[in-house]
């Protein structure tokens, strides 16, 4: 099977009857990420030369849209990183002429049936690998690869299926979808998708660990205090109540995206960098990961208030929501890897929704330095002059590591102070979306930045305990203002760990 580049590179007439030819269909073409990230990423990836010389886009929903429609949907819903780019038009005529459309039912094998024959169409009887992307409700997710796969024994390349979480909503019901995925499709040709594995600085995280010897040592319980995932937004679940409701911020954001950063923050070196390897590291930290208790975790959900004749909505102001939710839309919890490495580090997982900004971090507090000569110039506050390294997963990415620095002059007066790689600055292009990488990836086969089903099943046996307590006994999540920095109870968790979170120290911590 040749790969996406090679297939990029010109070829004969004589060989082109033994080309390939590659299909994208999203499957749920009429919704929220389909506009806002797939078909965007789709494009970039064509913009940027990245795509097969044979490709074609096919939208698929139940929407009766002609081709023409879902070309004017895409045109006019793209925003992506591309459109303020010279030839970005015409670019974008000759990607419209590759997309086309069929409407069907998820559960139609009729219909499926028909988008196979359009498919074969394009494919001109040459070697045909088809990426289905599920961009629907998880409750259909079956049907559809049902539908898919009848006629995947028919081509002659290979069918992948990326599949968007919610993967389930505790182990029970993820063991179940995994189990019904598998009648019809093979481990391997299965890609659940975690967009944040696909962020640029989540992937750095392994560069910057295991290629600089100034880092790796460090990276124990010898030398780090603790470590803080930090996600957070700046708007509600605004348009997105009736699905939050049913899954909540633990579900919906650190079972799956803060877990995943923590895996691969602490894992054992892999044999390599080949996907199996790493996620058997992965696999190995969720593993020995300590069971949550509820005295691990506080819980919050954010209330409306109006300020100056504006109003800002709570989360049960939302009529999609009930007016007795005690879903979380904040949660932050302490865990810990039961390892020699990392033994008695609190991990710490911030997340949370209509708060005071949009931000993801990683930060990793040092502990302090043994018989530190200079104390006396840090007064009684020694952990002001902890280092920490920070990355900024979003907005501006960036890596800074505070350190202690003698402020020029006479005397001895020290500042805390940043050695800043800013990578805007340092890089002056635009980094791709999460989702151009991880659809490049389902295409050229590579896995390493999509779950396997065994790290899911860990990540769902951590979490799922924990949920079913939190639901059981109805605990009533602690109200914070909309736009605030979320509940207090954040902080008495993390001085009961004796630390405090980086990201509340100052105005650009
Ligand atoms: N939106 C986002 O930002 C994110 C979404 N996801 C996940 O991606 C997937 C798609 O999300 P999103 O686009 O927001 O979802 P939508 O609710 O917009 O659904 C996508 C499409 O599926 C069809 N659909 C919706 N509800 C039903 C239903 N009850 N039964 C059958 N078909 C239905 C509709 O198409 P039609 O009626 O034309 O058939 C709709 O356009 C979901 O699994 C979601 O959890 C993950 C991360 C972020
Ligand atoms: O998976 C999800 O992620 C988005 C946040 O993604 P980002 O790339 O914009 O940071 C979040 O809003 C959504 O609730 C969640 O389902």
């Amino acid at each position: 099977m040749p790969s996406v580049k090679e297939s990029l590179s010109p070829v004969n007439s004589e060989s082109e009857k033994f080309e390939s030819t590659y299909s994208i269909t999203v499957v749920g073409a009429s919704g929220d990420l389909a506009k806002k990230k797939i078909f965007p990423a789709i494009f970039a990836l064509f913009y940027e030369d990245c795509l097969p010389k044979n490709f074609t886009v096919f939208g698929y929903a139940r929407t009766k849209m002609t081709d023409e429609d879902l070309r004017t949907m895409i045109s006019k819903t793209l925003t992506c990183r591309i459109d303020k780019r010279e030839n970005c038009e015409d670019k974008m005529t000759q990607f419209l002429k590759r997309c086309f459309y069929h409407s069907g039912q998820y559960n139609s094998e009729e219909n499926f049936r028909e988008l196979d024959i359009k498919l074969k169409e394009k494919e001109a009887g040459k070697l045909a690998n088809r990426l289905f992307y599920l961009s629907i409700p998880p409750n259909i997710f079956v049907d559809v690869v049902r539908c898919a796969s009848i006629t995947a024994s028919s081509t002659s390349g290979w069918t992948r299926v990326i599949v968007e979480k919610p993967f389930g909503r505790d182990s029970e019901s993820s063991g179940e979808l995994t189990r019904c995925l598998k009648q019809y499709l093979s481990e391997d040709q299965i890609f659940r998708i975690d967009h944040y594995l696909g962020k640029e600085l989540v992937e750095n995280l392994s560069v910057l660990r295991f290629s600089n010897l100034v880092f790796e040592p460090l990276w124990s319980r010898n030398y780090i205090r603790s470590v803080q995932l930090i996600f957070s937004e700046d708007f509600g679940t605004e348009g997105r109540g009736g699905y939050f409701d049913h899954y909540g911020i633990i579900r919906d954001i650190m079972q799956n995206h803060l877990l995943q950063i923590l895996a691969l923050f602490a894992m054992e070196t892999p044999v390599s960098l080949d996907a199996e390897d790493i996620r058997n590291e992965k696999v190995k930290v969720l593993r020995s990961m300590r069971p949550l208790q509820l005295e691990d975790v506080i819980v919050g959900q954010y209330k409306g208030h109006s300020k100056g004749g504006k109003s800002v909505p709570g989360y049960t102001d939302d009529p999609t929501v009930p007016k007795d939710s005690l879903t979380p839309t904040f949660a932050a919890a302490a865990l810990f890897v039961n390892n020699a490495r990392w033994d008695g580090v609190p991990f710490l997982l911030k997340a949370g929704k209509a708060l005071h900004t949009k931000r993801a971090e990683i930060r990793v507090q040092f502990r302090h330095v043994p018989g530190n000569l200079y104390k006396r110039n840090f007064g009684t506050d020694l952990d002001k002059a902890t280092n920490e390294l920070v990355l900024r997963v979003q907005p501006d990415e960036a890596i800074y590591l505070k350190i202690n620095n003698k402020v020029p002059g006479l005397g001895m007066r020290l500042d805390r102070s940043d050695l800043n790689l800013f990578f805007k600055a340092r890089y002056p292009r635009e980094i791709p979306d999460a989702y151009e990488r991880l659809l490049l990836d389902a295409i050229e086969g590579e896995r390493r930045l999509f779950i396997r089903s065994d790290e899911l099943d860990a990540a769902w046996a951590l979490f799922t305990p924990l949920l079913k307590e939190l639901e059981e006994k109805k605990i009533v999540p602690e109200l914070y203002p909309y736009g605030s920095r979320g509940p207090v109870g954040a902080h008495y968790l993390a001085a009961k760990h004796n630390v405090r979170w980086g990201d509340v120290g100052g105005e650009e911590s």
